[in-house]
Protein backbone atom coordinates (compact mmCIF):
# COMPACT_ATOMS: atom_id res chain seq x y z
CA UNK A 1 0.00 0.00 0.00
CA UNK A 2 1.26 3.56 -0.14
CA UNK A 3 1.30 5.60 2.61
CA UNK A 4 2.43 8.69 0.44
CA UNK A 5 -1.07 10.28 -1.12
CA UNK A 6 0.29 10.52 -3.74
CA UNK A 7 -2.57 9.74 -5.91
CA UNK A 8 -1.60 10.69 -9.96
CA UNK A 9 -1.15 8.73 -13.33
CA UNK A 10 2.19 7.83 -13.92
CA UNK A 11 2.68 7.39 -17.95
CA UNK A 12 5.27 5.78 -19.70
CA UNK A 13 6.24 5.52 -23.34
CA UNK A 14 8.84 3.14 -25.39
CA UNK A 15 9.39 0.83 -28.34
CA UNK A 16 6.89 -1.79 -27.43
CA UNK A 17 6.05 -3.75 -30.45
CA UNK A 18 9.38 -5.16 -32.07
CA UNK A 19 7.80 -7.54 -35.10
CA UNK A 20 5.15 -7.34 -37.88
CA UNK A 21 3.94 -11.09 -38.38
CA UNK A 22 7.04 -12.84 -38.64
CA UNK A 23 9.50 -10.10 -39.80
CA UNK A 24 11.68 -9.05 -36.37
CA UNK A 25 13.38 -6.11 -36.29
CA UNK A 26 16.70 -4.78 -35.19
CA UNK A 27 17.00 -2.42 -32.95
CA UNK A 28 15.54 -1.10 -29.86
CA UNK A 29 14.40 1.70 -30.57
CA UNK A 30 12.82 0.87 -33.62
CA UNK A 31 9.48 -0.71 -31.77
CA UNK A 32 5.94 0.46 -32.43
CA UNK A 33 5.66 2.68 -29.96
CA UNK A 34 3.73 1.17 -26.17
CA UNK A 35 2.26 3.65 -24.06
CA UNK A 36 1.71 2.44 -20.18
CA UNK A 37 -0.30 3.79 -17.35
CA UNK A 38 -0.28 3.33 -13.50
CA UNK A 39 -3.14 5.02 -12.02
CA UNK A 40 -2.16 5.38 -8.16
CA UNK A 41 -5.47 6.33 -5.99
CA UNK A 42 -6.02 5.33 -2.73
CA UNK A 43 -2.73 3.38 -1.97
CA UNK A 44 -3.77 0.95 -4.88
CA UNK A 45 -2.39 0.70 -8.28
CA UNK A 46 -4.54 0.18 -11.65
CA UNK A 47 -2.16 -0.74 -14.72
CA UNK A 48 -3.26 -0.51 -18.40
CA UNK A 49 -1.14 -0.25 -22.10
CA UNK A 50 -2.36 0.17 -25.76
CA UNK A 51 -0.22 0.98 -28.20
CA UNK A 52 0.09 4.55 -29.92
CA UNK A 53 -2.03 4.76 -33.17
CA UNK A 54 0.60 6.56 -35.10
CA UNK A 55 0.58 6.42 -39.13
CA UNK A 56 3.54 4.69 -39.52
CA UNK A 57 2.10 1.55 -37.06
CA UNK A 58 -1.48 1.54 -38.65
CA UNK A 59 0.74 1.48 -42.18
CA UNK A 60 2.55 -1.55 -40.80
CA UNK A 61 -0.83 -3.30 -39.16
CA UNK A 62 -2.69 -2.74 -42.40
CA UNK A 63 0.09 -3.84 -44.78
CA UNK A 64 1.92 -6.50 -42.64
CA UNK A 65 5.38 -4.61 -43.67
CA UNK A 66 7.28 -1.64 -42.48
CA UNK A 67 5.80 1.55 -44.39
CA UNK A 68 7.92 4.53 -43.09
CA UNK A 69 11.63 4.87 -41.66
CA UNK A 70 12.13 4.08 -38.46
CA UNK A 71 15.36 4.27 -36.29
CA UNK A 72 17.11 1.24 -38.71
CA UNK A 73 14.01 -0.21 -40.22
CA UNK A 74 13.14 1.18 -43.32
CA UNK A 75 10.59 0.18 -45.81
CA UNK A 76 12.34 -2.48 -48.43
CA UNK A 77 11.00 -0.78 -51.62
CA UNK A 78 9.26 -3.67 -53.92
CA UNK A 79 10.31 -2.03 -57.65
CA UNK A 80 12.16 0.68 -58.67
CA UNK A 81 9.04 3.07 -59.14
CA UNK A 82 8.65 2.41 -55.27
CA UNK A 83 12.03 3.05 -54.35
CA UNK A 84 12.48 6.41 -56.26
CA UNK A 85 8.88 7.02 -54.66
CA UNK A 86 10.41 6.48 -51.40
CA UNK A 87 13.37 8.92 -52.66
CA UNK A 88 11.49 12.16 -53.65
CA UNK A 89 8.93 11.41 -50.35
CA UNK A 90 12.16 11.53 -47.99
CA UNK A 91 13.13 14.73 -49.00
CA UNK A 92 9.87 15.82 -48.51
CA UNK A 93 10.02 13.93 -45.02
CA UNK A 94 7.11 12.15 -45.93
CA UNK A 95 8.81 8.58 -45.81
CA UNK A 96 10.41 9.26 -41.78
CA UNK A 97 8.33 7.60 -39.46
CA UNK A 98 5.95 9.04 -36.80
CA UNK A 99 6.07 6.88 -34.25
CA UNK A 100 6.54 8.57 -31.13
CA UNK A 101 7.74 5.84 -28.83
CA UNK A 102 10.12 7.59 -27.01
CA UNK A 103 9.11 10.63 -24.76
CA UNK A 104 6.09 11.23 -23.12
CA UNK A 105 5.14 15.08 -21.47
CA UNK A 106 2.43 16.82 -20.01
CA UNK A 107 2.58 20.25 -21.49
CA UNK A 108 1.70 23.02 -19.17
CA UNK A 109 -2.05 23.40 -20.11
CA UNK A 110 -2.75 19.48 -19.17
CA UNK A 111 -2.08 17.99 -22.84
CA UNK A 112 -0.62 14.97 -22.67
CA UNK A 113 2.08 14.37 -25.87
CA UNK A 114 3.94 11.97 -27.02
CA UNK A 115 7.21 12.06 -28.97
CA UNK A 116 10.08 10.81 -31.14
CA UNK A 117 12.96 12.69 -32.58
CA UNK A 118 10.44 13.66 -35.91
CA UNK A 119 8.58 17.15 -35.87
CA UNK A 120 6.00 14.85 -37.12
CA UNK A 121 5.66 12.23 -34.42
CA UNK A 122 4.20 14.57 -31.92
CA UNK A 123 1.00 12.85 -31.04
CA UNK A 124 -1.92 14.07 -28.32
CA UNK A 125 -3.04 11.49 -26.24
CA UNK A 126 -5.43 10.54 -23.83
CA UNK A 127 -3.72 10.04 -20.34
CA UNK A 128 -7.03 8.50 -18.54
CA UNK A 129 -7.84 6.38 -21.41
CA UNK A 130 -4.75 5.65 -23.31
CA UNK A 131 -6.64 6.57 -26.98
CA UNK A 132 -4.61 8.53 -29.50
CA UNK A 133 -6.46 12.28 -30.18
CA UNK A 134 -4.81 13.32 -32.84
CA UNK A 135 -0.98 14.96 -34.16
CA UNK A 136 0.14 17.80 -32.76
CA UNK A 137 0.27 20.35 -35.22
CA UNK A 138 2.46 22.97 -34.94
CA UNK A 139 0.84 25.81 -35.71
CA UNK A 140 4.23 28.35 -36.86
CA UNK A 141 6.86 28.51 -39.79
CA UNK A 142 9.69 27.14 -38.00
CA UNK A 143 9.34 23.84 -40.43
CA UNK A 144 11.72 21.28 -39.33
CA UNK A 145 11.61 16.87 -40.06
CA UNK A 146 13.79 16.38 -36.84
CA UNK A 147 13.61 18.01 -33.00
CA UNK A 148 14.99 16.97 -29.67
CA UNK A 149 13.04 14.18 -28.59
CA UNK A 150 13.36 16.10 -25.01
CA UNK A 151 11.68 19.00 -25.09
CA UNK A 152 11.98 20.75 -21.73
CA UNK A 153 8.37 21.47 -20.43
CA UNK A 154 7.74 23.48 -17.32
CA UNK A 155 3.98 24.66 -16.38
CA UNK A 156 4.65 27.74 -18.19
CA UNK A 157 6.53 27.03 -21.34
CA UNK A 158 8.28 24.45 -23.77
CA UNK A 159 11.44 24.47 -25.22
CA UNK A 160 13.22 22.62 -28.47
CA UNK A 161 16.04 22.57 -30.29
CA UNK A 162 15.78 21.68 -34.53
CA UNK A 163 18.47 20.70 -35.92
CA UNK A 164 19.21 22.27 -39.33
CA UNK A 165 20.48 19.14 -42.10
CA UNK A 166 20.93 22.04 -44.35
CA UNK A 167 22.75 24.38 -43.55
CA UNK A 168 24.43 22.93 -40.00
CA UNK A 169 23.32 24.48 -36.81
CA UNK A 170 20.10 24.17 -33.97
CA UNK A 171 17.54 26.68 -33.83
CA UNK A 172 16.17 27.10 -30.21
CA UNK A 173 12.61 27.77 -29.97
CA UNK A 174 9.90 27.97 -27.16
CA UNK A 175 6.01 27.51 -27.08
CA UNK A 176 3.80 29.32 -23.98
CA UNK A 177 1.70 26.47 -22.46
CA UNK A 178 -1.38 26.24 -24.31
CA UNK A 179 -0.14 27.23 -27.61
CA UNK A 180 0.77 25.23 -30.68
CA UNK A 181 3.22 27.81 -31.60
CA UNK A 182 6.83 27.84 -31.34
CA UNK A 183 8.74 31.05 -31.45
CA UNK A 184 12.18 31.44 -32.82
CA UNK A 185 14.44 32.10 -30.15
CA UNK A 186 17.89 32.30 -31.77
CA UNK A 187 20.09 30.13 -33.92
CA UNK A 188 23.24 28.53 -33.34
CA UNK A 189 25.87 27.36 -36.01
CA UNK A 190 27.47 24.25 -35.87
CA UNK A 191 31.10 24.91 -35.42
CA UNK A 192 32.55 21.67 -36.52
CA UNK A 193 31.53 18.80 -39.23
CA UNK A 194 29.25 18.21 -42.13
CA UNK A 195 25.86 17.86 -40.11
CA UNK A 196 24.95 18.90 -36.38
CA UNK A 197 25.87 16.64 -33.69
CA UNK A 198 22.80 14.42 -32.33
CA UNK A 199 20.43 16.07 -29.66
CA UNK A 200 17.99 13.35 -28.46
CA UNK A 201 18.39 15.74 -25.37
CA UNK A 202 19.44 19.19 -24.30
CA UNK A 203 19.64 20.94 -20.49
CA UNK A 204 18.66 24.30 -19.59
CA UNK A 205 19.08 26.53 -16.49
CA UNK A 206 17.16 29.48 -15.45
CA UNK A 207 18.11 32.01 -17.88
CA UNK A 208 20.28 30.10 -20.51
CA UNK A 209 19.41 27.19 -22.95
CA UNK A 210 22.31 24.72 -23.39
CA UNK A 211 22.94 23.40 -27.11
CA UNK A 212 25.66 20.31 -27.31
CA UNK A 213 27.27 19.69 -30.61
CA UNK A 214 28.59 16.23 -29.89
CA UNK A 215 30.58 14.37 -32.68
CA UNK A 216 27.88 11.75 -33.19
CA UNK A 217 26.55 14.05 -36.29
CA UNK A 218 23.35 13.25 -37.84
CA UNK A 219 23.94 12.02 -42.07
CA UNK A 220 21.27 12.55 -44.17
CA UNK A 221 22.79 9.83 -47.22
CA UNK A 222 22.02 7.66 -43.88
CA UNK A 223 18.84 9.06 -43.41
CA UNK A 224 18.07 7.72 -47.16
CA UNK A 225 20.13 4.66 -47.17
CA UNK A 226 18.16 1.48 -47.43
CA UNK A 227 20.43 -0.91 -45.19
CA UNK A 228 21.32 0.46 -41.86
CA UNK A 229 24.92 1.44 -41.70
CA UNK A 230 26.81 0.37 -37.94
CA UNK A 231 25.80 4.24 -36.64
CA UNK A 232 22.21 4.30 -38.36
CA UNK A 233 21.36 7.68 -38.88
CA UNK A 234 24.62 8.91 -38.03
CA UNK A 235 28.35 9.39 -38.52
CA UNK A 236 31.28 9.74 -36.07
CA UNK A 237 33.09 12.73 -36.89
CA UNK A 238 35.69 12.66 -34.19
CA UNK A 239 37.78 15.17 -35.96
CA UNK A 240 35.18 17.46 -36.19
CA UNK A 241 35.89 18.64 -32.79
CA UNK A 242 32.95 18.52 -29.98
CA UNK A 243 31.31 21.72 -28.43
CA UNK A 244 28.89 23.06 -26.36
CA UNK A 245 26.99 26.34 -26.96
CA UNK A 246 24.83 28.64 -24.52
CA UNK A 247 22.41 30.93 -25.73
CA UNK A 248 20.60 33.37 -23.49
CA UNK A 249 16.87 32.49 -23.14
CA UNK A 250 15.86 36.26 -22.90
CA UNK A 251 17.30 37.59 -25.93
CA UNK A 252 19.10 34.49 -28.04
CA UNK A 253 21.89 35.68 -28.09
CA UNK A 254 25.21 33.22 -28.03
CA UNK A 255 27.02 33.88 -24.50
CA UNK A 256 29.37 31.03 -24.86
CA UNK A 257 31.03 28.54 -26.99
CA UNK A 258 33.54 26.40 -26.23
CA UNK A 259 35.17 23.32 -26.86
CA UNK A 260 35.38 20.08 -24.90
CA UNK A 261 36.40 17.06 -25.03
CA UNK A 262 34.99 14.41 -27.44
CA UNK A 263 31.36 13.06 -25.90
CA UNK A 264 28.26 10.84 -26.65
CA UNK A 265 25.05 11.32 -24.64
CA UNK A 266 21.57 10.62 -25.08
CA UNK A 267 20.15 12.31 -22.01
CA UNK A 268 21.52 15.62 -20.36
CA UNK A 269 20.10 15.06 -16.23
CA UNK A 270 20.35 18.59 -15.70
CA UNK A 271 21.97 21.71 -15.92
CA UNK A 272 22.64 24.97 -13.63
CA UNK A 273 24.40 28.25 -13.36
CA UNK A 274 27.33 28.65 -10.99
CA UNK A 275 27.92 31.47 -9.51
CA UNK A 276 30.55 33.85 -7.81
CA UNK A 277 30.21 35.19 -3.96
CA UNK A 278 28.49 38.39 -5.65
CA UNK A 279 26.10 36.10 -7.27
CA UNK A 280 27.80 36.89 -10.79
CA UNK A 281 27.51 33.69 -13.62
CA UNK A 282 30.21 32.70 -13.72
CA UNK A 283 29.95 29.19 -15.74
CA UNK A 284 26.90 26.45 -16.41
CA UNK A 285 27.35 23.53 -14.91
CA UNK A 286 25.58 20.46 -17.24
CA UNK A 287 25.52 17.05 -16.34
CA UNK A 288 24.70 13.92 -18.75
CA UNK A 289 24.82 9.99 -18.79
CA UNK A 290 27.80 10.53 -20.97
CA UNK A 291 29.35 6.96 -22.74
CA UNK A 292 33.05 7.59 -22.77
CA UNK A 293 32.43 8.76 -26.00
CA UNK A 294 32.33 5.31 -27.63
CA UNK A 295 29.11 5.12 -29.64
CA UNK A 296 29.00 0.87 -29.30
CA UNK A 297 26.70 1.96 -26.88
CA UNK A 298 24.18 1.93 -29.79
CA UNK A 299 25.37 -1.86 -31.09
CA UNK A 300 24.64 -2.74 -27.39
CA UNK A 301 20.68 -1.52 -27.67
CA UNK A 302 20.73 -3.90 -30.63
CA UNK A 303 17.62 -6.37 -30.05
CA UNK A 304 19.65 -9.37 -30.90
CA UNK A 305 22.43 -8.38 -28.50
CA UNK A 306 19.78 -7.69 -25.78
CA UNK A 307 18.46 -11.07 -26.34
CA UNK A 308 21.25 -13.04 -25.94
CA UNK A 309 22.87 -12.64 -22.67
CA UNK A 310 25.58 -14.72 -22.62
CA UNK A 311 26.52 -13.85 -18.93
CA UNK A 312 29.68 -11.75 -20.26
CA UNK A 313 30.07 -8.31 -18.97
CA UNK A 314 29.00 -6.36 -22.58
CA UNK A 315 27.60 -2.90 -21.51
CA UNK A 316 29.55 -0.55 -21.96
CA UNK A 317 30.83 1.95 -19.50
CA UNK A 318 28.84 5.21 -18.81
CA UNK A 319 29.24 7.68 -16.25
CA UNK A 320 27.57 11.41 -14.69
CA UNK A 321 29.59 13.39 -17.21
CA UNK A 322 30.11 16.89 -16.06
CA UNK A 323 30.73 20.08 -18.46
CA UNK A 324 31.85 23.02 -17.02
CA UNK A 325 31.31 25.76 -19.50
CA UNK A 326 33.26 28.66 -18.76
CA UNK A 327 31.38 32.35 -19.45
CA UNK A 328 34.44 34.51 -19.21
CA UNK A 329 35.05 34.03 -23.23
CA UNK A 330 37.85 30.72 -22.36
CA UNK A 331 37.70 28.92 -25.51
CA UNK A 332 37.55 25.35 -23.28
CA UNK A 333 35.22 23.83 -22.01
CA UNK A 334 35.80 21.01 -19.25
CA UNK A 335 34.04 17.12 -18.96
CA UNK A 336 34.77 14.80 -16.09
CA UNK A 337 33.39 12.72 -13.87
CA UNK A 338 31.04 13.91 -11.49
CA UNK A 339 31.61 10.80 -9.39
CA UNK A 340 33.15 7.45 -9.14
CA UNK A 341 31.12 5.44 -11.69
CA UNK A 342 32.02 2.47 -9.67
CA UNK A 343 29.56 4.14 -7.45
CA UNK A 344 26.63 3.04 -10.03
CA UNK A 345 28.37 -0.02 -11.35
CA UNK A 346 29.64 2.21 -14.45
CA UNK A 347 25.91 1.90 -15.89
CA UNK A 348 24.23 5.50 -16.44
CA UNK A 349 21.33 6.06 -18.38
CA UNK A 350 16.95 6.57 -17.96
CA UNK A 351 17.19 9.50 -15.86
CA UNK A 352 14.96 11.79 -13.54
CA UNK A 353 15.51 14.89 -11.18
CA UNK A 354 13.26 16.57 -8.97
CA UNK A 355 11.38 18.79 -11.39
CA UNK A 356 11.47 21.68 -8.84
CA UNK A 357 15.55 21.96 -9.46
CA UNK A 358 14.61 22.03 -13.27
CA UNK A 359 17.92 24.46 -14.70
CA UNK A 360 18.72 25.11 -10.86
CA UNK A 361 21.14 23.67 -8.59
CA UNK A 362 20.32 20.40 -7.71
CA UNK A 363 21.83 17.40 -5.66
CA UNK A 364 20.37 14.23 -6.75
CA UNK A 365 19.67 12.22 -9.51
CA UNK A 366 17.91 9.14 -10.27
CA UNK A 367 18.69 6.40 -12.90
CA UNK A 368 19.42 3.05 -14.30
CA UNK A 369 23.05 1.71 -13.41
CA UNK A 370 24.11 -1.56 -13.55
CA UNK A 371 25.71 -4.59 -11.38
CA UNK A 372 28.10 -6.27 -13.99
CA UNK A 373 28.54 -8.81 -15.70
CA UNK A 374 25.25 -7.71 -17.67
CA UNK A 375 24.90 -6.36 -21.12
CA UNK A 376 21.93 -3.70 -19.98
CA UNK A 377 21.68 -1.59 -17.24
CA UNK A 378 20.03 -3.60 -14.53
CA UNK A 379 20.26 -1.48 -11.39
CA UNK A 380 18.48 1.54 -10.07
CA UNK A 381 20.44 3.72 -8.76
CA UNK A 382 20.20 7.20 -6.82
CA UNK A 383 23.28 9.49 -7.20
CA UNK A 384 24.35 11.90 -4.20
CA UNK A 385 26.25 14.98 -6.00
CA UNK A 386 27.29 16.20 -3.36
CA UNK A 387 28.77 13.21 -1.21
CA UNK A 388 29.56 11.96 -4.81
CA UNK A 389 28.20 8.63 -3.47
CA UNK A 390 25.16 6.48 -5.28
CA UNK A 391 22.05 4.13 -3.23
CA UNK A 392 21.47 1.17 -5.99
CA UNK A 393 18.38 -1.42 -6.26
CA UNK A 394 18.66 -4.11 -7.50
CA UNK A 395 16.80 -7.13 -8.09
CA UNK A 396 18.29 -10.87 -9.98
CA UNK A 397 17.95 -11.32 -13.25
CA UNK A 398 15.17 -7.82 -13.39
CA UNK A 399 15.33 -5.14 -15.99
CA UNK A 400 14.25 -2.23 -14.11
CA UNK A 401 13.34 0.94 -16.72
CA UNK A 402 13.96 4.67 -15.71
CA UNK A 403 12.91 5.76 -12.33
CA UNK A 404 10.82 8.45 -11.98
CA UNK A 405 10.62 10.88 -9.28
CA UNK A 406 7.42 12.32 -8.43
CA UNK A 407 7.67 14.89 -5.06
CA UNK A 408 5.58 14.10 -2.03
CA UNK A 409 2.38 17.11 -2.38
CA UNK A 410 4.01 19.84 -0.08
CA UNK A 411 7.59 18.23 0.21
CA UNK A 412 10.16 20.56 0.52
CA UNK A 413 13.27 18.44 0.52
CA UNK A 414 14.69 18.17 -3.15
CA UNK A 415 14.18 14.11 -2.28
CA UNK A 416 11.06 13.81 -0.43
CA UNK A 417 8.75 11.93 -2.63
CA UNK A 418 9.21 8.48 -4.56
CA UNK A 419 10.93 6.73 -7.39
CA UNK A 420 8.71 5.31 -9.95
CA UNK A 421 9.96 2.42 -12.08
CA UNK A 422 8.26 -0.69 -14.20
CA UNK A 423 10.14 -3.78 -13.41
CA UNK A 424 10.75 -6.64 -15.85
CA UNK A 425 11.25 -9.89 -13.54
CA UNK A 426 13.80 -12.94 -14.04
CA UNK A 427 10.68 -14.90 -15.20
CA UNK A 428 8.90 -12.63 -17.61
CA UNK A 429 6.37 -11.21 -15.25
CA UNK A 430 6.56 -7.50 -14.10
CA UNK A 431 5.63 -5.28 -11.41
CA UNK A 432 5.37 -1.11 -11.05
CA UNK A 433 8.01 -0.08 -8.20
CA UNK A 434 7.57 2.18 -5.98
CA UNK A 435 10.99 3.11 -3.83
CA UNK A 436 11.29 5.63 -0.97
CA UNK A 437 13.39 8.37 -2.89
CA UNK A 438 15.34 9.31 0.15
CA UNK A 439 16.03 5.82 1.46
CA UNK A 440 15.85 4.26 -2.14
CA UNK A 441 14.37 1.54 -0.16
CA UNK A 442 11.32 -0.38 -1.85
CA UNK A 443 7.98 0.77 -0.35
CA UNK A 444 5.21 -1.13 -2.64
CA UNK A 445 5.06 -2.73 -5.89
CA UNK A 446 2.13 -3.94 -8.02
CA UNK A 447 2.09 -7.12 -9.79
CA UNK A 448 0.92 -6.47 -13.35
CA UNK A 449 -0.83 -10.19 -14.88
CA UNK A 450 2.10 -10.38 -16.83
CA UNK A 451 5.11 -8.72 -18.44
CA UNK A 452 5.30 -5.72 -20.43
CA UNK A 453 8.16 -4.88 -22.76
CA UNK A 454 10.92 -2.77 -21.93
CA UNK A 455 9.95 0.79 -22.23
CA UNK A 456 11.99 4.46 -22.00
CA UNK A 457 10.70 7.96 -20.85
CA UNK A 458 8.10 8.99 -18.08
CA UNK A 459 5.87 11.00 -17.13
CA UNK A 460 3.33 12.05 -14.17
CA UNK A 461 -0.14 13.49 -14.39
CA UNK A 462 -1.25 14.14 -10.89
CA UNK A 463 -4.97 13.41 -10.01
CA UNK A 464 -6.35 16.57 -8.97
CA UNK A 465 -5.02 18.62 -12.61
C1 LIG B 1 17.39 9.21 -33.89
C2 LIG B 1 16.36 9.41 -34.97
C3 LIG B 1 15.13 8.78 -34.96
C4 LIG B 1 14.64 7.86 -33.92
C5 LIG B 1 14.91 7.97 -32.62
C6 LIG B 1 14.24 7.05 -31.67
C7 LIG B 1 13.10 6.27 -32.17
C8 LIG B 1 14.56 6.91 -30.39
C9 LIG B 1 15.78 7.28 -29.71
C10 LIG B 1 15.84 6.86 -28.42
C11 LIG B 1 17.01 6.96 -27.59
C12 LIG B 1 18.16 7.74 -28.02
C13 LIG B 1 16.98 6.24 -26.42
C14 LIG B 1 18.13 6.06 -25.58
C15 LIG B 1 18.09 5.05 -24.65
C16 LIG B 1 19.29 4.73 -23.95
C17 LIG B 1 19.46 3.60 -23.20
C18 LIG B 1 18.36 2.64 -22.93
C19 LIG B 1 20.79 3.37 -22.67
C20 LIG B 1 21.12 2.22 -22.07
C21 LIG B 1 22.53 1.98 -21.73
O1 LIG B 1 23.16 2.58 -20.91
C22 LIG B 1 14.18 8.92 -36.13
C23 LIG B 1 12.78 9.18 -35.59
C24 LIG B 1 14.20 7.62 -36.94
C25 LIG B 1 14.54 10.10 -37.05
C26 LIG B 1 15.99 10.19 -37.33
C27 LIG B 1 16.80 10.36 -36.04
FE1 LIG C 1 15.42 9.70 -24.40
Amino acid sequence: MLEYNTDGTYLRNGPGLWDLGDYGFRHLFDGYATLVRVSFRDGRAVGAHRQIESEAYKAARRHGKVCYREFSEVPKPDSFKSFVGQLASLFSGNSLTDNSNTGVVRLGDGRVLCLTETVKGSIVVNPDTLDTVSKFEYEDKLGGLIHSAHPIVTDTEFWTLIPDLIRPGYVVARMDAGSNERQFVGRMDCRGGPAPGWVHSFPVTENYVVVPEMPLRYCAANLLRAEPTPLYKFQWHLESGSYMHVMCKASGKIVASVEVPPFVTFHFINAYEEKDEEGRVTAIIADCCEHNADTSILDNLRLHNLRAFTGEDVLTDARVGRFRIPLDGSPFGELEAALDPEEHGRGMDMCSINPAHLGKEYRYAYACGARRPCNFPNTLTKIDLVEKTAKNWHEEGAVPSEPYFVARPGAVEEDDGVAISMVSAKDGSGYALVLDAKSFKEIARAKFPYGLPYGLHCCWVPRDK
